[in-house]
């Protein structure tokens, strides 16, 4: 039993999310953040698209800009993570047989002003994303600020939503193939790291 990986899994299965607080401590948020802005200022990141055969990019659906992690060009923080999520991953395999074989994350910037619309993650054309992973690197983000990412819960006939401020060191975790979800407007930057925990 791990008292950080346990709940994100309880929450999965009991409400459709999991959601832990401090699975990065402030200080690795603010070191996360850091490495972040030095990619981003020598040009390293690119507006995100949509789709997985032929990517468009759609400001009217999502804002954001990325720069996927690389192991091989990776600093020792982004490593750090990478290895926190490989213990994951292989928790998750010894408890939920979900056959993770492989992971794949991104930084995400989103503008002042940005959004992404509601989607789900996985694409129609492969199924590998089993499980979404963000992971917030905000420092004092507040209610006023925005951003909350949404998840649209099945409830009965209808659905319910909950929403999820973006607060730094927070990590989201849920099904990749059946929760919608979106992203809010911010008023100011939005850092996060995002990813998949895939099959084969
Ligand atoms: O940043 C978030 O809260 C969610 C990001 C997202 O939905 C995605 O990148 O697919
Ligand atoms: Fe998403």
């Amino acid at each position: 039993m791990n008292p950080q990986f346990e709940p994100i899994i309880d929450g999965i299965v009991n409400d459709g999310y999991g959601i832990v607080d401090y699975f990065l401590t402030s200080s690795e948020v603010a070191a996360l953040a850091a490495r972040l802005h030095e990619r981003r200022a020598a040009g390293q990141f690119r507006a995100a698209g949509i789709g997985n055969q032929h990517v468009t990019v759609e400001h009217a659906i999502r804002g954001d800009e990325i720069l996927w992690l690389d192991e091989a060009t990776a600093t020792p923080e982004e490593l750090a993570f990478l290895n926190r999520i490989g213990e994951f991953v292989d928790y998750v395999n010894r408890t939920c047989y979900l056959g993770l074989r492989d992971y794949e994350f991104h930084y995400a910037l989103y503008p002042a002003g940005t959004f992404y619309k509601r989607h789900l993650d996985q694409f129609r054309s492969d199924s590998r994303r089993k499980l979404s992973v963000i992971c917030y690197l905000n420092t004092d983000w507040q209610e006023a600020d925005g951003g909350q990412l949404a998840l649209f819960l099945p409830d009965g006939s209808s659905e319910r939503e909950e929403v999820v401020l973006p607060v730094g060191g927070r990590l989201v975790c849920f099904e990749s193939g059946r929760l919608e979800h979106e992203v809010r407007p911010a008023t100011r930057e939005r850092l996060s790291l995002t990813g998949w925990l895939k099959t084969g």
